[in-house]
């Protein structure tokens, strides 16, 4: 079976409190974008993981695609070893979401495969084990996301027809030091009011990681400003980042941006 999970952009990104298991509450607007990896899961006579395209960071053994296939085999042991072969095209520590995508579509794949039939609640349980991003992308629709990220309302939000411009610096942000960087703010204006009124996005709907990541990262803010420049009508960072994105009505001009920058120009269906 072969599937193409793809990445997300979120559409502002409240950090609101800082709870007891040290992870935050927040309100954020996570929408999926047309940039996709490619997962192949085959049953197989032994268990094996590889990839290709980008490189992946860390030890291939901690993969989130295998920990969800280790993590449903401990539930069903009855399913049989499996080959996965991962072509990596999202960038990593982007605030995309890529690896929280591969883990889901994992999920989903071996459900289907060895026919668990996992539900979504099941599903999405399992997925808030390999990471706070992974439950959205069992249903994978826009979607307001609270609590740690887990927790779900429809969005008042259809972008189709609109032109999403992404450009990912390739600076690695981990998701945790951006975190540590932010002053939680809880109290703010509620999220789905705002969303509901896209011509006050450019001042109400607000990414809280830009703050202290544009200190400490200037090309992120300067990424931002030559989206409006180029006539966007929202722009911001996505998640933790480091890939910012710009909206616009109509396809827009490709920038001169550095050339190792990736880029990304597409219509939203
Ligand atoms: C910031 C967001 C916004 O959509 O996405 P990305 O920028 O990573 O794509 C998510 O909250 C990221 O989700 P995810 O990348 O799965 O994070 P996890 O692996 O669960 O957590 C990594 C670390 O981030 C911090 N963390 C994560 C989520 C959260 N609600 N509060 C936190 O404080 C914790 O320090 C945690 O140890
Ligand atoms: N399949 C995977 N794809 C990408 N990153 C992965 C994967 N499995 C584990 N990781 C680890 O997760 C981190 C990045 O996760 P990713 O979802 O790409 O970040 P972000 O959510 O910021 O876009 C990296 O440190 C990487 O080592």
């Amino acid at each position: 079976m072969i599937t193409f999970p793809n990445a997300k952009i979120n559409l502002g990104l409240q950090i609101l409190r800082k709870r007891q298991d040290h992870f935050h509450d927040i309100a954020t607007c996570i929408y999926p974008i047309p940039l996709t990896d490619a997962l192949e899961i085959i049953p197989s006579g032994t268990l094996h993981f590889g990839s290709s395209g980008r490189d992946i960071p860390g030890n291939p053994d901690s993969n989130l695609v295998l920990k969800a296939y280790q993590m449903l085999y401990a539930d069903y042991p009855r399913i049989s070893p499996v080959s996965i072969h991962l072509y990596k095209k999202i960038p990593i520590g982007a605030g995309l979401g890529g690896g929280s995508a591969d883990a889901a579509f994992a999920l989903k794949m071996i459900s289907d495969i060895f026919g668990l039939d996992l539900d979504v609640l099941q599903l999405e349980h399992y997925g808030g084990q390999l990471g706070s991003d992974c439950p959205f992308f069992i249903e994978n629709q826009p979607r307001i996301a609270t609590g740690r990220g887990e927790l779900f309302q429809p969005a008042p939000v259809n972008l189709s027809g609109n032109w999403v411009y992404l450009v990912h610096p390739e600076i690695h942000i981990s998701t945790r030091e951006a975190y540590a960087g932010v002053v939680p703010r809880s109290g703010q204006k509620d999220l789905k009011e705002i969303l509901d009124k896209p011509s006050t996005w450019k001042t109400d709907l607000t990414n809280d990681f830009e703050a202290s990541l544009f200190e400490n990262h200037p090309t992120l803010s300067a990424i931002k400003t030559s989206f409006y420049e180029a006539g966007a009508w929202y722009a911001a960072m996505s998640g933790s980042g480091s890939a910012v994105f710009g909206l616009f009505s109509s396809a827009p001009e490709k920038l001169s941006f550095p050339k190792h920058y990736f880029q990304l120009i597409r219509q939203l269906d």
